[in-house]
């Protein structure tokens, strides 16, 4: 992990990375919508970039897919230039928009198999993977319906379908679950696990903290067109320097459970009201057993233990001092 003021993030290079986004710079007339961003992503990583409406997400993976052309910067993909001039490597590139491209009077099966054709698919190979991109996207048993009668989160998932069609190396998906139901929206995240499970490399954009925390191996955090901070979300957290919490409520000999739970490695505080103890820790996870072992080995009996994390919300405000959501 690594931030610095300018903006500029250098991740430590690896031999094989899938994309390499090198000090890209995007302006629309005076507005500098991208500046400066950095990033790469390994083979089967899933790369977030978290960021309210206007911080440069659309406009960084457009680039990224070679719709759009850099001002300044290098974007490689499987250690090739990328642009709207180099046609080769979009071949490798799933781009799922946010706007939908589907017909509304087909189904979901002769969308694919229109869009499997114009990317020069056909025969037995075009239908299997028709099939197989069903399955991934959850709409096998609506197949036949026309996707006029599909919800906004159906139709979701079949313009992801349509980018996994070509079985590309990196799949970008732009904000995919924003207006789309519960039951498609895990639907989503669910397929996007299972992509990456099997080796795909995803750039995921979204303004929503929970799914980059559930889905992103590394994130970055972007806000006016700059990369704040980049890493795990575990590496994020610890840039707050806030630790993790644990209540421990219920009754007994409570003071001489805070004492306890004071000595140990894990904790850095213990305050003991009459009927809880609040610790500060950190990795409440890990910390969790020895904190109860001790806590009722000195006469404490619980009743309840909580357990609340910082989360990228926190990271977020404490970088750019502006709240996440809309
Ligand atoms: N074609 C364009 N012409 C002029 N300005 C643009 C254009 N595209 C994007 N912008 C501006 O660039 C900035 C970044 O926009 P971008 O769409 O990349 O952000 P975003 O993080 O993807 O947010 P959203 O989720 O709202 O799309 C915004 O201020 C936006 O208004």
């Amino acid at each position: 992990m690594s931030s610095d003021s300018s903006g500029t993030t250098a991740a430590p290079a690896h031999q094989g990375d899938v994309l390499v986004v090198t000090d890209v710079v995007r302006r629309f007339g005076d507005l500098v919508a991208v500046d400066g961003v950095s990033f790469r992503i390994a083979p089967g990583e899933t790369y977030g970039l978290l960021g309210p409406n206007g911080a440069g997400k659309t406009t960084t993976i457009s680039m990224v897919a070679g719709l759009l052309p850099a001002d300044a910067g290098t974007i490689t993909l499987l250690g090739r230039a990328v642009g709207p001039r180099h046609t080769d490597v979009k071949r490798h590139v799933g781009l799922v928009p946010q706007d939908l491209a589907i017909y509304p009077e087909l189904s979901a099966r002769e969308n694919l198999v229109f869009f499997g054709r114009l990317q020069g698919m056909w025969g037995r190979a075009l239908t299997a993977r028709v099939d197989e991109v069903l399955e991934i996207v959850g709409l096998a048993d609506r197949a036949k319906d026309a996707t006029k009668e599909y919800s906004g989160g159906m139709k979701r998932r079949l313009n992801i379908g349509i980018g996994l069609l070509h079985q590309p190396t990196l799949l970008i998906l732009d904000e995919p679950t924003v207006g789309v139901d519960p039951q498609s929206r895990n639907a989503i995240l669910e397929s996007v696990e299972a992509l990456s499970h099997e080796g795909m490399a995803v750039l995921y954009t979204t303004h929503y903290m929970e799914e980059a925390e559930r889905l992103c191996d590394r994130i970055a955090i972007i806000d006016s067109g700059r990369v704040q901070a980049e890493g795990t979300r575990d590496e994020l957290i610890r840039l707050t320097g806030e630790l993790d919490r644990i209540r421990l409520t219920g009754g007994g000999d409570v003071p001489e459970a805070a004492a306890a739970v004071r000595a140990l490695d894990a904790v850095a505080s213990a305050d003991a009201d009459r009927h809880s103890v609040l610790l500060a820790v950190r990795d409440a996870p890990t910390a969790v057993a020895g904190v109860v072992t001790a806590a009722t080995a000195a006469g404490m009996t619980l009743d309840d233990v909580e357990i609340t994390r910082p989360n990228l919300e926190s990271v977020f405000l404490q970088l750019t001092g502006k709240a996440l959501r809309d």
